[in-house]
C-alpha cells in the first residue's frame, strides 16, 4: 500500500516552460550582480563559489570567470549541486519581491491537497535545492503548499538518474520501498527510482503517450486512480 509520495517538480507538479523560460532566465540574469555583492560577506555564496571553481578549474578569484562558468552551466541545464544553491539565493529575492510566482498546474494543487487530508506524506525530491523547492511551492499562484509538505530532497543525497539516491532517501525516510511512489516526467528517474524498489508513475502531460511498461499518467487525476488500486 503507498502511503509516501515522492515528487519531482519540472514537468510533474510544474511546467518544464515555467524552469527553463522565466525562472532560468531570471538566474542567468541576476546572478551577476548577486555574486558581485555578496561574494565576499556572505559565506554561503562564497562556499559555492569555491565548489564551482573546484569544479571548472577557473580561480576562485576570477569573480567574472566564474560567473561565465555559471552563465554555462545555466544554458546547458546542468544540475550542479552548487548553481542549483545560487539559483535558489537569487530566486529567493525575485519571488520575496514580487517578480516571480511559482507555477502548479491545476491537477497538481489539487491532488496535493486531497492525498495530504487522506494522510498520504508528500515529499519532493528535485534538482532544484531545497531553498528553491520551497520557494516554488511557497509562492505559487494558487498559494502556499508548503504546508502539504513533510520534507524535500535535493542533488546534495545524490544524482536524480542514480539509484543509490533514491535508497538514500528511503533511509533517511525509514520506509518500505514498496510503499512509496515516485512521479516524475523523466524516464531515466524511474528506473532508478524502481531499481530502489519505488513504485514509480511516469507524467507525461503533452505528446503521445508512449508505450511503456509502466504507470503511466497525464496528470495527478490519473495518478490518483492507480492509488485508489493498489
Ligand atoms: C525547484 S524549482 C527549479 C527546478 C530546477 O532548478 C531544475 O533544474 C529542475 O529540476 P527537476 O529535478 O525538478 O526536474
Ligand atoms: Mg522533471
Amino acid at each position: 500500500m503507498i502511503r509516501v509520495i515522492l515528487t519531482d517538480i519540472e514537468g510533474t507538479t510544474s511546467s518544464i516552460s515555467f524552469v527553463h523560460d522565466v525562472l532560468f532566465p531570471y538566474a542567468s540574469e541576476h546572478l551577476p550582480d548577486f555574486i558581485r555583492a555578496q561574494h565576499q560577506e556572505n559565506p554561503a555564496v562564497a562556499e559555492q563559489l569555491n565548489a564551482v571553481a573546484e569544479k571548472s578549474g577557473v580561480a576562485r578569484e576570477d569573480v567574472d570567470g566564474l560567473i561565465e562558468v555559471l552563465q554555462g552551466w545555466i544554458r546547458e541545464d546542468r544540475k550542479e549541486t552548487s548553481l542549483k544553491a545560487l539559483q535558489g539565493m537569487v530566486w529567493e529575492q525575485g519571488y520575496q519581491q514580487g517578480e516571480l510566482k511559482g507555477h502548479i498546474y491545476a491537477d497538481a494543487a489539487d491532488y496535493l491537497q486531497r492525498w495530504h487530508d487522506r494522510g498520504l506524506r508528500l515529499f519532493v525530491y528535485s534538482s532544484g535545492s531545497v531553498k528553491a523547492q520551497k520557494l516554488i511551492f511557497g509562492f505559487t499562484t494558487e498559494g502556499d503548499f508548503t504546508p502539504f509538505f513533510s520534507g524535500y530532497f535535493d542533488t546534495r543525497i545524490g544524482g536524480k538518474k542514480e539509484a543509490d539516491s533514491y535508497r538514500n532517501i528511503l533511509a533517511e525516510l525509514g520506509v518500505e520501498a514498496s510503499t512509496v511512489l515516485f512521479l516524475s516526467d523523466v524516464e531515466a528517474e524511474l528506473e532508478a527510482a524502481e531499481e530502489a524498489g519505488m513504485k514509480t508513475a511516469w507524467l507525461v502531460r503533452e505528446g503521445d503517450l508512449p508505450e511503456a511498461g509502466r504507470f503511466v499518467a497525464r496528470d495527478f487525476a490519473e495518478v490518483d486512480t492507480l492509488l485508489q488500486k493498489r
